[in-house]
Parts: C-alpha cells; sequence; structure tokens
C-alpha cells in the first residue's frame, strides 16, 4: 500500500495535470476563435493585405520531402498577377495552412477534403512557398488555382497535450526524484562539493564560471537567470562543452528554432558530434551542416535515399502529363509505394545518427519527435525557458534525470493569452526554490550604463552591471558617425507634452481581429525625423530599430519612413526580444486624457523595450499619460527627465 505522502503526492500531481490540461485546453479554444473569426468575418482580400493569406496561386512542382511527405510548391498565377513575387506576408516555416480552391466559399472544417487540404510551410521564397500535405491521399489540382490562408497551430497543442498526459500516467515512486523537484513535491538536492573545472573559455567572466560549475555539479537542478546582453548563450556553451568532456549525453533545447540555432552556430566549431533535429528549411543557413535532413543525405545511406525520391519526383512529373484518371491513379499508388520505401529507410538512417550524437538540438515541441521518443538524456538543457510554456519544457523533461534552464523571467512570457500574468516553470521554480537552485549573471556586454541603469534598479536588485568595454560607449564613437547632440549622449527623451494627442482610432470588429490598434501621427512624425536625424550623422539605417507596442503606430511609421526612403526596421516589443541594435527609438503612442497606457502596463515589456540599444536610446512620449499609469510607470519617467536628455519637438516636427 502507498504511503500517505505518496497518496498525497499523487493527488497533487493529478491537480497539477488537471490545471495544466485546462490551460492548454482554453489557449487552444481561444486561438482556434480567432482565427475562425479572422476567417469568417474578413474576405480573402482583406486576410492577403494583412499578410494572413495569398491568393492566385498555382501548383509550380510537387516532390517527395523528409519523411515522405508530399511537398507541393505553389508560385503566383502569371494568368493573375503581373509580378511573380509573393505579395508581403507573415507566413514562416513551421505555419499551419489551409489550401483551398479559388472561388470555393471558405472552408473551416478540416475534414472538407473535397475543397481544402492542411499542410505545413517548408520553405518561403521570394516567388514560391513550399508546403507539405498532411495527408496526401487526395491532392489539389494542378490546373486549380488556389489560394492558402493561415490557421492556428494544433500540432504544438496536441503535443503538449500527449506530454501532460504522459506525465499523469508516471509512478511517482519509480520517477525520477527530478520529476518531483519540478513538481514542487521535494526540494533539490544540492552537489556536496562543485567540480573544479578547466574552462574552455578563458573569457568568462567570475559570474558565467560559477553560474558553469553550479550547472555542471548540481545533481538535479539548475537555473541561471540571465538579465539582457549578459551572455547566458555564451556560458551554456560552455555547460555543454564540460558534460561532452565528461562523456555525458545531452538533449538541447529552447522555445523558437531561433535560440537554439544559436547555439548550434556557436557549438559548431567545438567538434562534438551533435545533430540539429527540425526540418532544414527552419533553420539558420549556417546550422543546415547539422541537421537530420543533411547528414541523412551525405554518404551511402545517402545516396540511396537519394535514388529512391529521384523515382519518385520522376513519377510527380508524370502525373501532370497524364490525361487518363485510372494511370493518375496507378502513378500516386506508385508514389505512395515509394514514399513508404524512403520512410522505412530514413527511419533506420536517423536513428544511427542520433544514436552516433553526443548533443542533440531539437526546439521543446521538435523534442516530442517519435525520433526521440523512450530515448534517455544524461542531461536536458533549455535555453530561453522563461518564454517557454510550461506543458512545452515538459516535453523534453521526461527524458532525463538532469535539467538546466537558462532564461530571465523579467523579460516577455510566451506569446498565450491569459487571464492572468504568465508565470513560466523557470520563473516558479525560482520562487520556489529560490537561490539554492540559480546563478545569477551580473555583468552586461550590451548597453550604456546610462541606458540599463534604471532596468538593473527595477528589475535586478541592482545588481547588473556593465562591461567597462560598453559602459561609456556612444554613437559618436562609431567610425563615420559624426559628433553631433544627438551621437554625443546615450539616454534621449522627446516628452510630447500631453499636447499631442493619440489619433482617434476606429475600434471596428475587424481592427480588432487584425489588431490594429492605437496610433499618434505627432509621434511618428517626430520619430521619423529623430530617425532621419542619426542617419544624417552617419550611423547605418540597419543600425537602427523603431519599436512600438501598437501594430497601427507600427504602420504609421513603416510608410512615413518609406516616404522618406529610409530602410530602417518598425517592430514590435516583442519581436525584439533577445536582439540588440545601436540605436533605438521607441514610441509609446499613448496621449489621453483617461490615464490609459494600455500595453504599456506590463513591466516587462518595458524591460525588454528599453534593454535592446546600445549606445543610443530615444524615448518619444507623453510623460503625464504614461506617468499616471502607475507607480513603477512614474518611476521610469522620473528616471527619464533626471537622466536622459530631454528635447521638446520642434517646429519642422508638427508640419
Ligand atoms: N565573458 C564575456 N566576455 C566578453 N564578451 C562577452 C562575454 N560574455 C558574453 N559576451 C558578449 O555579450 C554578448 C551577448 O552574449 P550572448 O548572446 O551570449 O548573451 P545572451 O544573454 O544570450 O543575450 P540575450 O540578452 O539576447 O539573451 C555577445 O556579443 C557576447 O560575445
Amino acid at each position: 500500500m502507498s504511503s500517505i505522502v505518496e497518496q498525497d503526492g499523487q493527488k497533487q500531481l493529478d491537480n497539477y495535470v488537471k490545471q495544466q490540461l485546462r490551460f492548454i485546453e482554453d489557449s487552444e479554444k481561444q486561438e482556434l476563435e480567432e482565427v475562425e473569426q479572422r476567417v469568417k468575418t474578413l474576405s480573402p482580400g482583406t486576410l492577403q493585405n494583412n499578410g494572413l493569406a495569398l491568393l492566385n496561386m498555382r501548383i509550380a512542382s510537387g516532390r517527395t520531402g523528409l519523411g515522405g511527405k508530399m511537398i507541393l510548391e505553389l508560385e503566383r498565377d502569371a494568368g493573375f498577377c503581373s509580378i511573380p513575387a509573393l505579395p508581403a506576408h507573415s507566413f514562416g516555416t513551421g505555419d499551419v495552412v489551409r489550401i483551398q480552391e479559388s472561388g470555393a466559399s471558405k472552408s473551416l472544417n478540416s475534414a472538407d477534403s473535397s475543397i481544402s487540404w492542411d499542410a505545413v510551410v517548408v520553405r518561403v521564397r521570394e516567388n514560391t512557398i513550399s508546403l507539405a500535405l498532411e495527408n496526401d491521399d487526395k491532392i489539389p489540382d494542378g490546373r486549380k488555382r488556389l489560394w492558402i490562408f493561415k490557421l492556428a497551430n494544433r500540432v504544438t497543442f496536441e503535443k503538449m497535450r500527449s506530454c501532460i498526459q504522459q506525465l499523469s500516467k508516471i509512478s511517482l515512486e519509480s520517477s525520477t526524484p527530478l520529476v518531483s523537484v519540478l513538481l514542487g513535491m521535494r526540494k533539490s538536492t544540492l552537489a556536496s562539493e562543485e567540480l573544479a573545472l578547466t574552462y574552455y573559455n578563458t573569457d568568462l567572466n567570475e559570474s558565467q564560471k560559477k553560474a558553469v560549475s553550479f550547472a555542471v555539479s548540481a545533481p538535479e537542478l539548475a537555473l541561471i537567470h540571465g538579465p539582457p546582453g549578459t551572455g547566458k548563450t555564451h556560458t551554456l556553451v560552455e555547460v555543454v562543452r564540460q558534460f561532452a568532456k565528461l562523456g555525458q549525453r545531452v538533449l538541447v533545447c529552447g522555445p523558437s528554432n531561433l535560440s537554439v540555432d544559436n547555439l548550434v552556430e556557436r557549438l559548431a566549431p567545438c567538434g562534438i558530434p551533435m545533430v540539429r533535429l527540425g526540418h532544414p528549411a527552419r533553420l539558420l543557413p549556417g546550422v543546415v551542416n547539422y541537421s537530420l535532413a543533411y547528414l541523412s543525405r551525405t554518404g551511402n545511406a545517402g545516396e540511396v535515399l537519394r535514388a529512391i525520391s529521384q523515382d519518385a519526383d520522376a513519377l510527380h512529373a508524370k502525373i501532370s502529363k497524364t490525361k487518363s484518371g485510372r494511370e493518375k491513379r496507378e502513378i500516386y499508388k506508385s508514389i505512395r509505394a515509394l514514399n513508404k520505401d524512403y520512410k522505412k529507410y530514413e527511419d533506420k538512417v536517423v536513428r544511427d545518427i542520433i544514436a552516433r550524437s553526443q548533443v542533440v538540438f531539437a526546439t521543446l515541441h521538435g523534442a516530442g519527435s517519435k525520433l526521440l521518443s523512450h530515448k534517455q538524456f544524461d542531461v536536458v538543457i533549455i535555453d530561453e525557458a522563461s518564454q517557454a510554456l510550461e506543458a512545452q519544457c515538459w516535453i523534453p523533461l521526461l527524458q532525463t534525470k538532469k535539467a538546466i534552464l537558462a532564461g530571465d523571467h523579467h523579460q516577455l512570457p510566451p506569446n498565450v493569452r491569459t487571464k492572468g500574468r504568465y508565470v513560466s516553470l523557470f520563473e516558479s521554480l525560482l520562487s520556489r526554490y529560490g537561490p539554492r537552485v540559480k546563478r545569477f549573471l551580473n555583468v552586461q556586454y550590451r548597453m550604456h550604463e546610462v541606458i540599463s541603469a534604471f532596468s538593473s534598479k527595477s528589475f535586478y536588485e541592482g545588481q547588473l552591471k556593465p562591461d567597462s568595454s560598453v559602459k561609456d560607449r556612444l554613437l559618436k564613437d562609431l567610425s563615420g558617425v559624426e559628433d553631433t547632440d544627438l551621437t554625443n549622449d546615450a539616454l534621449y527623451f522627446y516628452d510630447t507634452m500631453h499636447e499631442y494627442f493619440e489619433d482617434e482610432n476606429s475600434v471596428s470588429e475587424k481592427s480588432v481581429l487584425l489588431q490594429m490598434s492605437k496610433s499618434n501621427q505627432w509621434e511618428a512624425k517626430i520619430v521619423c525625423n529623430h530617425a532621419a536625424s542619426l542617419v544624417d550623422a552617419g550611423l547605418n539605417p540597419s543600425e537602427i530599430a523603431i519599436i512600438t507596442p501598437y501594430n497601427a503606430q507600427a504602420t504609421l511609421l513603416r510608410n512615413l519612413l518609406h516616404e522618406r526612403n529610409l530602410a530602417i526596421e518598425v517592430g514590435s516589443i516583442d519581436s525584439v526580444q533577445g536582439r540588440e541594435k545601436e540605436a533605438i527609438i521607441f514610441s509609446l503612442v499613448r496621449s489621453n486624457d483617461e490615464r490609459e497606457i494600455g500595453f504599456m502596463s506590463e513591466k516587462r515589456r518595458l524591460n525588454v523595450a528599453i534593454t535592446r540599444a546600445k549606445r543610443h536610446l530615444c524615448v518619444v512620449g507623453d510623460a503625464m499619460t504614461v506617468r499616471n499609469g502607475s507607480d513603477f510607470l512614474k518611476s521610469w519617467i522620473d528616471y527619464m527627465e533626471e537622466n536622459a536628455i530631454v528635447l521638446a519637438p520642434t517646429e519642422d516636427d508638427l508640419k
């Protein structure tokens, strides 16, 4: 009979599982409803204009891809489009899309396979988009005009659900101590003594070295808390190398392809046998040579696979020339048989490659691949763990006895709609176990001192210090940049003085569905003039980014910059997390009598926005509206007024 402690533990686990499943279900429902509403309400033209659909497409070619999937390459139908380039769109690899025949009424029912097909984007080029069909029993007619639109990505929810269900089945008695630690049922064990390591990277600072030896020595769990620019990735590279030296097998994951690829790129020169799972079309170019697809296609095994896929491709080509329905069916049958052979042989090849690799890289989602099922690793490392959903983290965590999570809970959490503040696994472990499971990286290599000081004081208890190599860097120190009033300081604030109110934006259903929202044309003018002055002073436009919390403001800014021929990136705060530029201009937008500050009320969003700039941060906004938003925002505005060069809009700005 199980003890009371175990019964309590089981109850706790059941509750945890229920709570996670409810969260997954709610998030999925909300995402599906939003997509459904968008597709139902908006015309195909509006969807295309907002980057969510591509109209007037036709099949350019078909082939067999990795996993024996049928890949269709779509291009614009020359009969309907004057230029071959795809219009501006937001499709990216991994997106789930629906393909439909043009003219057929929009189908939201995936079972309706006579007019619609679901597929995953595997490659996007200037003129074409390639899609892997989910099910190739029936293929769209190559002579028909097609259109595609974005769907919610159900696959991710499915993987999280199956992983949490797996968790519900484990027996606490026989599971690893790590599982109990992660569930909060027992404290993590401390290493009796930390290993004395010889570091590969002799440039590591003291806090990075401490984090490495703590992580390598910890029996079950280690958290590395790295504020902006403190070298989390740098530190994790050393951690992986140390584990490799000890002969351990490591699974390295992150929530996005980029987070994983950054680590692959930096570990590539170290000569450790490694493989990156995931479709090569989704990977950074420098990483492709480590992808499973590349490795499985080189050498003898690759030749066999190439021969099978060439046979299948030849049959694909034959289809378009075949008129008889019966012949076509026969060809499809042969293609399917070849795809099956391909898959069988490929499975064997890829399993061998994985078995030989000491370090395996995958996104959290990719760690749920069948290729890794029942595989155990000595260590699982999750980078950017604070940007991952808790259920996603469990996907690799069930495959190990030891976990290392790196992240910063004071930056943005994963992009998911929740009622309250989203708390990641990283953050909940940190608040549950505190300093005993974490090491803090305290030197940042990005920002001028005055840019980072507010963030350091407000989020990191004043512990975040600039390295001496960056603390005084200004734009004027860059070669080719003149010494002007706008380049000889690091922090600037245009206070619009409660005189230039935000625009009266429409709040139609359409604007809400497209997440269009607030704009402020006065601010947009000031921002563009400021950017133009920096370019006039000699700064390369690619070294400037403009960020704003509102889509409508971003659109307005892009149009103004386009009119002035300024090729400057404009993005949301979420889109610049993890990135940096020499100069950042931050447009706050909100200026009203109601003291509404909307998106800016999320502290973590502000922290990300103000920690992207290396040498120049210019904030444009209405101090009075923002100050009234909260005590925290008041303290930020006070800091700006005391430490920034405060500027007022000029007549030129207001023309
Ligand atoms: N010990 C060090 N000595 C010198 N430069 C360093 C050191 N550690 C990190 N850096 C530099 O700091 C920058 C940021 O490093 P890295 O990309 O590893 O940080 P990160 O914490 O992953 O970044 P982010 O803030 O985007 O999460 C890089 O240019 C890196 O070369």
